[in-house]
């Protein structure tokens, strides 16, 4: 019998074929409120996948449910480094009880398991935040060393072979040290190393908050509206910082985004939400022409909202009539 075709082959979208995240019938409930209802989608590895959606959509509770920092009410996060668990492998360690199932090639983390602390350091996610969350008065150097903080710890033998500048410790602190050069340097900041990050401007505090993101090596990057309140140089800059991470380091990113100029231009795959659910999912193209993202999303005014519901409802019946017929 011939061997049935990889999914790839199968001409599958990579999401489906080779995932780095799946999220599967996620639900968040606040008291009475359902913040996110039944939601499944997938990230594919080395993608640009962008959640969007009108305000109070869901998005942030999403990351925030994947990064750790909710629980959520229900449902299963399955991040997987190397290849994407079979059936057996994810059945294993969701029956055990285990966070993770850690080999050697690959390994498989249930982030709805792991505290943010775990979800970052060892699930290797790492997140920016809607609002700059940078340590405002230490300099922009420092923020980058803070956040090679646990590898600089384990590597001091927690205090002990620092206090004797042992040559291990010497070695991982010059690391962290090229490091965190090397994204000043990617991210256009060398000439501003020692000025306290508060005093940087809004556009090079986004770009210092995603660098250090980056300074702890995450195979997914997830970014809470990276272009909020960017000029569109800014915005076309971010674009190129983002499409270099992907192609330099291979870093999967999750983004939620307004800029359509963003989410259009570098985007593989979009996930549309409305009220918690999913109301699209594809190429940045078919989300675009979807009528239901084009009635909740785009722009349309309230009076035409209903116009274009009751356009999607008569091509609804006259495709099922045509289908009966
Ligand atoms: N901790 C919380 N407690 C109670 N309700 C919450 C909490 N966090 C979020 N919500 C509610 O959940 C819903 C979704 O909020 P969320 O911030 O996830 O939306 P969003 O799509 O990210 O919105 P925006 O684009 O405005 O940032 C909103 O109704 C919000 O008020």
């Amino acid at each position: 019998m011939a061997p049935s075709p990889s999914p790839a082959a199968a001409g599958l979208p990579n999401w489906e074929a080779d995932p780095i995240l799946a999220v599967e019938h996620l639900f968040m409930r606040f008291g009475g409120l359902i913040a996110v209802n039944d939601l499944s989608f997938k990230v594919g590895r080395g993608d640009i996948t962008a959640l969007i959606g009108p305000n109070g959509a869901g998005k942030t509770t999403v990351f925030n449910c994947i990064t750790g920092f909710y629980k959520p009410s229900e449902g299963r996060l399955v991040l997987a480094h190397g290849h994407a668990p079979t059936a057996e492998e994810l059945a294993r360690v969701t029956l055990i009880g285990e966070r993770a199932l850690v080999g050697r090639k690959s390994s498989v983390y249930l982030l709805e398991r792991m505290p943010d602390y775990r979800v970052s350091g060892e699930a290797k996610v790492a997140r920016t935040f809607q609002n700059i969350r940078l340590f405002t008065g230490m300099t922009v150097l420092e923020n980058l060393m803070v956040a090679q903080h646990n590898t600089l710890m384990v590597a001091s033998g927690f205090s002990l072979k620092g206090l004797f500048g042992l040559p291990g410790w010497n070695a991982a602190q010059r690391a962290a040290t090229e490091k965190a050069k090397y994204w000043m340097e990617k991210v256009g900041l060398t000439d501003r190393a020692d000025d306290p990050a508060g005093d940087l401007p809004y556009g090079a505090q986004r770009r210092l908050e995603i660098a250090r993101a980056m300074c702890s090596d995450p195979i997914l990057l997830c970014l809470d509206e990276p272009a909020a309140g960017l000029n569109p140089r800014e915005s076309l800059e971010l674009n190129n910082l983002l499409r270099s991470v992907r192609a330099e380091h291979g870093t999967s990113i999750l983004l939620i985004e307004h800029d359509m100029s963003v989410v259009m231009e570098i985007s593989d795959h979009v996930v549309v939400l409305d009220y918690g659910t999913k109301i699209s999912d594809g190429t940045p193209e078919a989300v675009k022409n979807d009528p239901r993202v084009i009635a909740a999303y785009l722009g349309v005014d309230e009076d035409a909202v209903e116009e274009v519901e009751a356009e999607i409802d008569a091509e609804i019946a006259a495709h099922s009539t045509g289908a009966h017929s």
